[in-house]
């Protein structure tokens, strides 16, 4: 038996960095969040293990000439030691060691690996430190790829540490001071120990997360919290503000806000900003939110949630869902509170996102309670909240299915009875569960069972019956007998709707323009349905004309004037509905046959009353 030949796997470092740059970090710019938790990590380690006279500070200072960034910090710094086993070590780090000493929460670091990033951003990267261990030595540390590196004496400096980064091109606008602020802002909002900028008296973090403040008289309270979203939303204007609160099972904090920018009901705008340890880990989870909730955004944190190691993102663990849980709570609850604490800003709520409200009352009961006499649904006479549109219809809610205004809206604006636009996001479901909750009947319009509520039919004997026919209806009309309101209707023409699809699909126009295996599957639907009916005629048997007609059809042919003002009628009430929207011919012929019958009674003369 030969003796296996042990070898040690090789890092192609120069690889591993590309993975670091390109794929590990959404940006590579996070390089500078990692300097910042770095000089942070070792703040907390001066205070466990040498904290007499010691105050914590981090500052980061650019030079646009140069093209440099520093980020220093007066914690514990670096023996020489410590360069080599921590700082130039990848996967290794002191902080790792520190956490389960102390077993402090503290700490952010924790993979060895954040160091590294600033090779991906720089051309090279100079470390001076002097550690509390031995304070009278400062040690230069330079690379210019992290592959290798040099330690040599230097100028003697206080306690601590500066990363000063030689910027790449592509990534120069780090040594811009405003540009740099920005990014800081956002990913040292929470951190806990101040950091500066330049020589800025006022760290870019001096304003404390509004939920760590103690009691503020509450419109201070408010100010602070829409302040607080002002500076972290990047989209919208803050509209008002929600708390996260402590909740059972989860330790997660935070502020949610809605934006002051219209939606639809499919917008998604969901921002959300994760923070662990006072560190922006996430800048986009979004999906921490619930999904209804496209119109808000927030900022949270939970030592809870566990980074994967590109700490931009998180594990999807029980602790994940149930931070997801309490933040959906959260988001109901302090929608409730506004409403009752903000009328004017819920007022704006409900203006500027109506629609996504539906959609979101729809997932959430408690949602629904709270909105369901505040929201609107579209309707033909403008946007009506459900119990206005019930109390118009006398107890009924009418609903259309129809994309474009058909048969529905003659009869219904005859009524003046408002029809609920079901084709629009949200509306008719919407509708149905406030019928289901508060009681009330949903009639949806263009469905059989929907038509034979609103025309209840009558009983005609037959050779009435065919006589109406004969007068009033065209080839593929089918006259049905019924009695409705308003009674000053006589007629009203409903397309039948699958019979419309048949004759669409079927057309050679629809060859061009569905793919040809659809097609064939779709002529294989319609070819079932009986298109030898292609609307139905409701004549009102309450119509005082319609009466008039019956009683005196003995005397009565096709050419009588009356007879040809109904059937022009008809086709004035089927150009409102789709289908005949493009038989313009019948149009004209009915405007023609209406001029002509107008004619004739004028040249009647009228019996001396
Ligand atoms: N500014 C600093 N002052 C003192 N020690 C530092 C500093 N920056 C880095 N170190 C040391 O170098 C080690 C490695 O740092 P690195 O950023 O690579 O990883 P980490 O912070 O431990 O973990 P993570 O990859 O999760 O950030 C740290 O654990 C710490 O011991």
């Amino acid at each position: 038996m030969t003796t296996p030949e042990i070898l040690a796997t090789q890092v192609d470092l120069f690889g591993l960095m590309t993975v670091l740059g390109e794929h590990l970090y959404s940006t590579p710019f996070v390089a500078l969040r990692e300097l910042v938790q770095n000089a942070h990590d070792s703040c907390v380690r001066r205070r466990l293990e040498d904290p007499a006279g010691f105050t914590p500070e981090i500052r980061v200072v650019c030079d646009p000439a140069a093209g440099t960034l520093a980020v220093s910090d007066t914690g514990a710094g670096l023996t020489r030691d410590e360069i080599v086993r921590y700082l130039a070590t990848i996967g290794a780090g002191y902080t790792r060691k520190l956490r389960e000493q102390h077993g402090t929460d503290d700490l952010i670091g924790l993979f060895g690996l954040g160091f590294l990033s600033a090779f991906v951003i720089a051309t090279r990267v100079a470390v001076t430190t002097s550690s509390y261990q031995s304070p009278d030595t400062t040690l230069l540390y330079q690379s210019r790829s992290g592959e290798r590196f040099s330690i040599e004496p230097a100028a003697a400096r206080p306690v601590g540490t500066t990363v000063t980064l030689h910027l790449k091109d592509n990534f120069r606008e780090l040594s811009d001071e405003s540009a740099l602020r920005a990014r800081l802002l956002h990913y040292c909002a929470l951190l806990p120990l101040p950091v500066y900028v330049g020589d800025d008296p006022v760290a870019v973090n001096a304003q404390p997360a509004p939920w760590r403040v103690g009691d503020a008289h509450p419109a201070r309270a408010r100010a602070l919290r829409l302040d607080f979203a002002r500076r972290l939303e990047r989209r919208f204007e803050p509209l008002c503000t929600l708390d996260i609160g402590p909740r059972e099972g989860t330790d997660v904090r935070g502020l949610l806000w809605i934006h002051d920018a219209a939606t639809y009901g499919t917008s998604d705008n969901r921002n959300l900003h994760v923070y662990v340890r006072g560190m922006l880990l996430d800048d986009d989870a979004r999906e921490l939110l619930p999904a209804w909730a496209g119109f808000v955004s927030g900022a949270i944190e939970s030592a809870k949630l566990t980074p994967t190691a590109s700490r931009e993102d998180l594990q999807r663990d029980p602790a994940y869902r149930a931070v997801a849980a309490a933040i959906a709570e959260a988001l109901v609850d302090g929608m409730k509170q506004v409403a009752e604490r903000e009328p004017e800003a819920w007022r704006r709520v409900l203006l500027r996102h109506n629609e996504a409200l539906l959609g979101a009352a729809l997932c959430d009961d408690r949602l629904f309670e709270l909105l369901a006499d505040e929201l609107t649904v579209p309707t033909s006479e403008g946007d009506l909240p459900v119990a206005v549109v019930q109390r118009r219809g006398q107890g009924k809610l009418y609903a259309s299915l129809s994309p474009r205004g058909g048969f529905e809206e003659v009869l219904f604006r005859a009524l003046r009875v408002p029809v609920v636009v079901g084709t629009r996001y949200g509306a008719l479901p919407f509708v149905r569960r406030h019928a289901d909750r508060r009681g009330g009947t949903v009639i949806e319009l263009g469905t059989a069972a929907g038509n034979k509520r609103v025309f209840p039919p009558a009983d005609l004997p037959a050779d009435q019956q065919a006589f109406l026919s004969n007068m009033l209806t065209r080839p593929g009309q089918r006259l049905i007998a019924a009695r409705f309101a308003p009674a000053e209707l006589p007629l009203v023409l409903v397309p039948d709707r699958e019979a419309e699809l048949k004759r669409r699909v079927e057309s050679d126009e629809a060859a061009g323009r569905i793919a040809s295996g659809a097609l064939g599957l779709m002529r294989m639907f319609t070819a079932k349905i009986d298109a030898t009916v292609d609307a139905d005629l409701y004549v009102n048997l309450d119509n005082p004309a319609i009466a008039r007609l019956l009683e005196q059809r003995a005397g009565i042919d096709a050419t009588h004037p009356g007879v040809k003002l109904l059937r022009a009628l008809v086709a004035f009430v089927a150009g409102a509905s789709e289908a005949a929207a493009n038989e313009a011919e019948g149009l004209h012929t009915a405007l023609a046959e209406y001029g002509r019958a107008v004619c004739e009674l004028l040249d009647t003369p009228r019996p001396a009353r």
